[in-house]
């Protein structure tokens, strides 16, 4: 019997318990022990649930998961950040296997909890962390024992790319649109990890630190998010027969590297221009294997159960390739080297637009001026976005007034 404690159930943890119900059969024959769900940590064991489910199984208290021997593996699939990494700690040391859908605990202790799951012989394994139903983690596991990666890169976030494509294509408002993601439980508990693009930079601090071999923090991925994108924007991208995506990139040459999340204009018949709602598209060029591209739902109930069983059966078969976490080449971070051209809008208040005006031609950075009423919009000559930044705050230009993004055109 292969008992699971599992830790949420709300829109991931449903989609497991009711995958595991109609695939049983299938999945017993598989891995030749009968699957039962033992117990369920939630917060509130009244609520009305999505799923019909044997209550005796809910419980409140972690003591009675953590301390049933009988139980294997470990599901968390609750979010949060402290307690999890509590409960994933505690499960590992006590022998239980380990799979979760966190990609903030993952991104904060990816290492720590390697390491505690290696020393204790169990898996600690989180495929659904990064792409939602994408299987990106395993492959990339599997080629960085042949190749050397040079480049990861990708839509990354769920909610994000829904709400672009619904504003692009079918003139929703950013508020709009962000709440139909929430509806459809795409979003994360709080959506400004999603808009202010944290959850790009905590899945690419994964992809990065398995694909380069060296831990890259969070705190090494420049990130700028999409929450102060207007329509002005969107029509402006429009009229350059181009889209606009939250891009999640890491690129490693010899010993430096440079990684960013950030929105990008991009070409609407690019492949990742095409990208649209909920999807995420994950790249990686490997040198031997060169160009590889993983495609699908980045988000949603059962797109991320689906990769947290596929987990669930790489543990029961021992199927998993041998996990080599960093090998401590101490890469060096050069973001700020890194130059691109941008665009660029600000609401100018006060009559500054004139200043900013000269400031731009002063300072080499404009390359075209696209509009100078209420507000200035322009694009720029190839610079680094500090620059930019660094504009703003000399003219005190509050964060919601302003919006930037890279040009990939
Ligand atoms: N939704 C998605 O598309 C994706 C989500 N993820 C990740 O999966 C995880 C779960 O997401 P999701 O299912 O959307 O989250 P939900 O908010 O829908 O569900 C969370 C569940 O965990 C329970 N829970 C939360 N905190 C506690 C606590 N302190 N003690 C006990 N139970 C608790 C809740 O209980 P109750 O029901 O009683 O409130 C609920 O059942 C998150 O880490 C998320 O980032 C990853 C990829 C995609
Ligand atoms: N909130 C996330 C959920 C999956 O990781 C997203 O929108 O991508």
């Amino acid at each position: 019997m292969l008992n699971i404690g599992l830790l949420g159930l709300g829109t991931v943890g449903v989609g497991i318990v009711q995958i595991l119900e109609e695939r049983k059969d299938y999945l017993e024959k598989l891995i030749k022990k009968e699957i039962n769900i033992s117990k369920i940590l939630v917060k509130d064991i009244e609520k009305i649930r999505d799923v019909e489910i044997n209550r005796g199984k809910l419980t409140t208290d972690v003591h009675e998961i953590m301390e049933d021997n009988s139980i294997d593996v470990i599901i968390e699939v609750m979010g949060g950040l402290d307690k999890p990494y509590e409960y994933i700690k505690e499960a590992l040391s006590r022998g239980k296997n380990v799979i979760t859908a966190n990609k903030a605990v993952v991104a904060k202790h990816l290492e720590e909890l390697t390491d505690l799951a290696r020393k204790n012989n169990k898996f600690f394994l989180y495929e659904a962390s990064v792409g939602g139903g994408i299987p990106i983690i395993k492959p990339l596991q599997e080629q960085i024992n042949i190749n050397e990666i040079q480049q990861i890169k990708g839509i990354l976030n769920g909610t994000s790319n829904y709400i672009l494509t619904k504003m692009v294509t079918d003139d929703l408002s950013f508020t709009e649109a962000l709440e139909i993601s929430q509806n459809l439980g795409y979003a994360e508990a709080d959506p400004t990890d999603d808009i202010e693009g944290y959850d790009t930079r905590r899945k690419l601090r994964i992809l990065s630190t398995i694909a380069f071999k060296d831990r890259i923090n969070e705190d090494n991925i420049s990130c700028y998010g999409i929450n102060s994108i207007s329509f002005k924007d969107i029509r402006n991208i429009k009229n350059m027969n181009c889209t606009i995506k939250l891009l999640g990139t890491a690129v490693l040459n010899h010993n430096r590297y440079y990684a960013s999340v950030e929105p990008v204009i991009l070409s609407q018949d690019s492949y990742l221009g095409k990208v649209d709602n909920a999807k995420n598209l994950v790249s990686f060029i490997g040198n031997m294997v060169g160009e590889l591209r993983f495609f699908g739902e980045g988000a949603g109930r059962f797109p991320t159960a689906n990769a947290v069983l596929s987990d669930l059966i790489d543990i029961t078969t021992n199927t998993y390739p041998k996990v080599n976490l960093g090998m401590n080449v101490n890469l060096d971070n050069m973001n700020g080297l890194y130059k691109g051209k941008y665009y660029m809008r600000i609401d100018t208040k006060e009559n500054i637009g004139d200043k900013i005006e000269k400031y731009i031609k002063d300072n080499g950075i404009i390359e075209n001026m696209l509009e100078k009423q209420e507000s200035i919009i322009f694009t720029t000559k190839s610079i680094s976005k500090e620059k930019l930044e660094r504009m703003a705050e000399l003219f005190k230009i509050d964060k919601k007034d302003y919006f930037t993004a890279r040009l990939e055109v």
